[in-house]
């Protein structure tokens, strides 16, 4: 009897973690079908932790270093990211072996129409709105779209306000229509379409307006958009039998690279490497060839 090769792919837990590492086991599997792909998801901090703000973590990789672990100590042999929560420097026993081709890098506003019908657009909200977001780039970004909209205000937050919010997409929505306690919200659009909730005839949804922002009003953080495959470096490992398992590995899941995403997320990666900015500065981009 032939025995079947199983490779693991380790992923955080929330519904757009999972979306995502699905998404990328259903590339590899149409690429491999010899081959079973298994998904093992873990809790991150930044998913336990769901209070805190953002630029506060004094960690780098609060969304990464569980799953860091579990693909060091081999229990998975690679991890499925958003470019985006991945620190610029990577811990040097790993790297990114693979992105999968980018989607809208946007950002979006999410309105709900139960409370402010047929308002569609960020320059429609009654003046008292409540805006929230986590990104100090969003929120940098808001000011400067609202300073421009009202010239001749002193300060555009006496008008608008922009507040915390945190969660996965799923709690930041439900404190959007459930729970009343914004006006509006923005995240990245890619998160928001995986989830459906850009679908018109989506019941969970139906009050919500979703709007794609400009990239040239709103350019977008490092990485939006795009997903990594993270692998063990081989250059690391001892034991020369697990050395080239991994380099295996690697070569297997470099066959999903998208040169084009790659280039681009690693001019933006390393703009802000050398601006040492994380999630703590407020660094916006708009790439292209
Ligand atoms: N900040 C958390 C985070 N990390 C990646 C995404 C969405 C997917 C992506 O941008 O690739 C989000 C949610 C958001 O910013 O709305």
């Amino acid at each position: 009897m032939t025995s079947v090769e199983i490779i693991k792919i380790g992923t955080r837990e929330s519904p757009l973690a999972m979306w995502q590492a699905r998404h990328a086991q259903k590339l590899l599997q149409e690429k491999f079908p010899s081959i079973t792909f298994e998904l093992i998801s873990r809790k991150t901090q930044g998913d336990k932790n769901t209070e805190l703000p953002l630029s506060k973590f004094s960690d780098k990789g609060v969304f990464t270093k569980e799953l860091d672990d579990i693909l060091l100590n081999r229990q998975v042999d690679c991890a499925v990211h958003c470019v985006k929560d991945l620190p610029t420097v990577l811990d040097s026993r790993m790297e990114i072996i693979c992105y999968l081709k980018r989607e809208a890098p946007n950002d979006c506003i999410l309105i709900d129409q139960a409370k402010h019908k047929n308002v569609t657009t960020l320059s429609q909200l009654p003046h008292g709105s409540k805006i929230g977001t986590s990104s100090l780039r969003r929120k940098a970004l808001l000011r400067r779209f609202f300073r421009a909209q009202h010239p001749q205000a002193e300060n555009v937050d006496d008008i608008y306000s922009i507040e915390e919010i945190r969660g996965n997409l799923g709690t930041r929505l439900n404190k959007l229509l459930k729970e009343q306690l914004f006006d509006a919200i923005m995240l990245a659009y890619v998160g928001v379409d995986r989830l459906e909730w850009t679908k018109r005839n989506n019941e969970n949804v139906k009050d919500l307006c979703v709007t794609k922002l400009s990239d040239i009003q709103f350019p977008y953080c490092v990485g939006q958009g795009a997903l990594a495959l993270v692998c063990r470096s081989s250059k690391w490992t001892i034991n020369s039998s697990e050395q080239s398992h991994d380099a295996n590995l690697q070569s297997r899941f470099s066959q999903l690279n998208d040169i084009y995403t790659q280039l681009l997320c690693e001019a933006e990666r390393s703009l802000l490497r050398e601006l040492e900015g994380g999630c703590k500065v407020p660094v916006a981009v708009r790439t292209y060839r």
